[in-house]
């Protein structure tokens, strides 16, 4: 056997024995990642969230994030938060990341499904969240705890059955590269 042969007999060797790659992110990865990918698109100076809705075969049917109501122009409205009026702060315009999310749902319903969100849902998502039918919430920081509205979310989803579980991450970042070089990573023949 010469060199060359040689040489395309290990290839091939190693070809068929290829195994798959073992460091994929998981299913909860993944969904807590597309609620934060959908974070980078909220206008919202102070906080971002996500939201990532997930039926019972893994199939995202809505995604939302913090932003203004459509017609209300996010250069226009305001986005302080401590002002001397309500009126002037965003408190009482942003549609919250959740709300969003059941509201663009691409499916007839969202019953039964999971709701991925990187802050712990207030109130009023809360309500919308039980009046949907999701019955699982995952979530990243629960920082608005102390706050009636967070309390008031609790009360409602133990009354209502709903789980709500924090999530905690097995790595601390998930980087999108843009920037690969496809002819390294699968050389063309
Ligand atoms: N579960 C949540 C909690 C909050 N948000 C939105 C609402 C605001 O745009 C922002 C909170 O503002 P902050 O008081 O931290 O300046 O986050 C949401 O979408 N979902
Ligand atoms: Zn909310």
């Amino acid at each position: 056997m010469d060199l060359t042969e040689n040489i395309a007999n290990i290839s091939l060797h190693e070809e068929q024995t290829a195994k798959k790659r073992n460091d994929y992110i998981d299913w909860q990865e993944y969904f807590m990642a597309v609620a934060f990918l959908a974070a980078k698109r909220s206008k919202d100076p102070k906080t971002q969230v996500g939201a990532c809705i997930v039926n019972n075969d893994n199939k995202i049917v809505g995604i939302g994030y913090n932003g203004m109501p459509i017609g209300c122009n996010d250069d226009d409205f305001p986005w302080g938060k401590n002002t001397p009026s309500p009126l002037d702060s965003k408190y009482l315009y942003v549609c919250h990341a959740e709300m969003n999310a059941i509201l663009n749902k691409n499916s007839a319903d969202v019953k039964d499904c999971t709701i991925y969100v990187g802050l712990f849902p207030c109130n009023e998502c809360a309500k919308m969240i039980i009046q949907s039918g999701i019955k699982k919430v995952v979530y990243l920081s629960d920082k608005n705890a102390h706050r009636p509205e967070y309390i008031a979310s609790k009360k409602m989803f133990n009354a209502s059955n709903i789980i709500y579980k924090q999530y905690k991450p097995r790595i601390s970042k998930i980087e999108i590269n843009f920037d690969i070089d496809w002819d390294l990573v699968s050389p063309t023949k």
